[in-house]
């Protein structure tokens, strides 16, 4: 069992990489004699629900699977389900399940009765790594990405390596994404470790899926404990590949997953530091050889979408400003940086 601690004001909290046999009579101290509510999908449910029977009501709070839950229609019944359930202010709300169950959940607790804490016990390899920690949750609306959301960092993170073991091989190279993110934001040696062991941290092999879940969680823990609500400029590193992926999420809807999206925005973000002259063009092609080798999906066309559609979808998102499009471009492998000052009509040039 490794304990990874998240500063966060005078709030800091603990992600626990821990069996959740061992895990869930921790959250008893927590629920202090209440029953806590529970949301997840159907599917996570029956197959990790029981194990939270001591601590949870009897009935849980179920959405849909996937992407489909971070919806308005999905957070209007999560809240109408909490208010039937009787759940008072203050009472601890468990989410399990992937990103989408915790985005939604998180934000389900974060406004109802004006706040109620959140437990996050991730199931997917990339709300392990990355969406149970840090505190950002959301919902899509108007067609684009994560539209809808608040800042409401978790009481508890309870991370069990072992949940990975149903998910499926799609689900898992989708996470992988987000773990070579990691490796390319700051961590050369991590993006080495992965072209070397990329294939076992998929498949589950040995000891390299813990070991890369670990270290994964360590570098988005120190992410955000620097900048825990992403106001300084150091968080948003690990927006990496995202506002062209975001475009790419919301023009392929729910067939495209959202580490497969990140995947074709990381290497367009190569990509296009390379013709900026930024970056050196082998780190590019490494990079995308390294994603394509993992059954990542490299290139635009590879989803079936066009470049001058993603730039104008690009345009609704959150951190473009007036100024034009802020975007996270890279030096090299390990060396990416915030870039606000991107000229827009160099970017449609390199779109189309
Ligand atoms: N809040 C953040 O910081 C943050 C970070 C990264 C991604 N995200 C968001 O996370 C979402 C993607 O999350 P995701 O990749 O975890 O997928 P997901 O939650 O969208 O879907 C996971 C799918 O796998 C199934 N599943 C989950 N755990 C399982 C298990 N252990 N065994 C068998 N099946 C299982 C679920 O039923 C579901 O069908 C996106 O909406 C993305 O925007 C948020
Ligand atoms: O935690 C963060 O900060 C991230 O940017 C992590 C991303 O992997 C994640 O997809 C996040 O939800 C994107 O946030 P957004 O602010 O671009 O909606
Ligand atoms: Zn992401």
């Amino acid at each position: 069992m490794s304990t990874i601690r998240v500063a966060h004001c005078d709030a800091d909290y603990d992600v626990l990489v821990e069996n959740i046999a061992e895990a869930v009579p921790k959250l008893a101290g927590i629920a202090n004699g209440r029953r806590l509510a529970l949301v997840s999908d159907t599917r996570v449910f029956e197959l990790y629900g029981r194990a939270f029977a001591s601590v949870a009501l009897d009935e849980p709070v179920l959405v849909p699977a996937g992407e489909a839950a971070k919806d308005w229609s999905v957070l209007a019944e999560i809240t109408d389900r909490l208010a039937a359930l009787d759940v008072k202010r203050g009472t601890p709300i468990i989410a399990l399940g992937g990103g989408s169950v915790g985005d939604v959940a998180g934000l389900a607790a974060s406004i109802f009765k004006r706040g109620c804490p959140i437990i996050h016990v991730p199931t997917t390899l990339l709300a392990q790594v990355d969406s149970a920690i840090g505190g950002k949750t959301a919902i899509d609306a108007a067609g684009q990405k994560n539209l809808v959301g608040s800042f409401h960092h978790p009481l508890l993170v309870i991370a069990d390596p072992a949940l990975l073991d149903t998910l499926d091989e799609r689900q898992m190279r989708s996470g992988y994404a987000e773990v070579v993110k990691y490796g390319l934001i700051d961590d050369r040696g991590l993006f080495e470790w992965c072209e070397a062991n990329g294939g076992a941290v998929i498949a589950g092999a040995g000891t390299a899926r813990r070991a890369a879940i670990e270290h994964c969680i360590r570098a988005k823990a120190r992410f955000v404990s620097a900048d825990p609500e992403d106001t300084l400029g150091t968080r948003a590193l690990l927006n990496l590949g995202h506002t062209f992926g975001h475009a790419i999420e919301a023009l392929a809807g729910q067939n495209l997953l959202h580490g497969e999206a990140v995947a074709i925005g990381m290497v367009l973000a190569f990509e296009f530091s390379a013709e900026l002259g930024l970056c050196p063009a082998d780190d590019t092609e490494r990079v995308k050889t390294h994603l394509r080798s993992a059954g990542l999906p490299v290139r635009i066309a590879d989803v079936g979408l066009i470049g001058p559609a993603i730039f104008a979808a690009m345009r609704a998102d959150k951190k473009w400003t007036a100024a034009g499009p802020t975007l996270i471009l890279a030096k090299g492998i390990g060396q990416v940086f915030v870039a606000r000052d991107v000229d827009a009509s160099r970017l449609a040039a390199f779109l189309a």
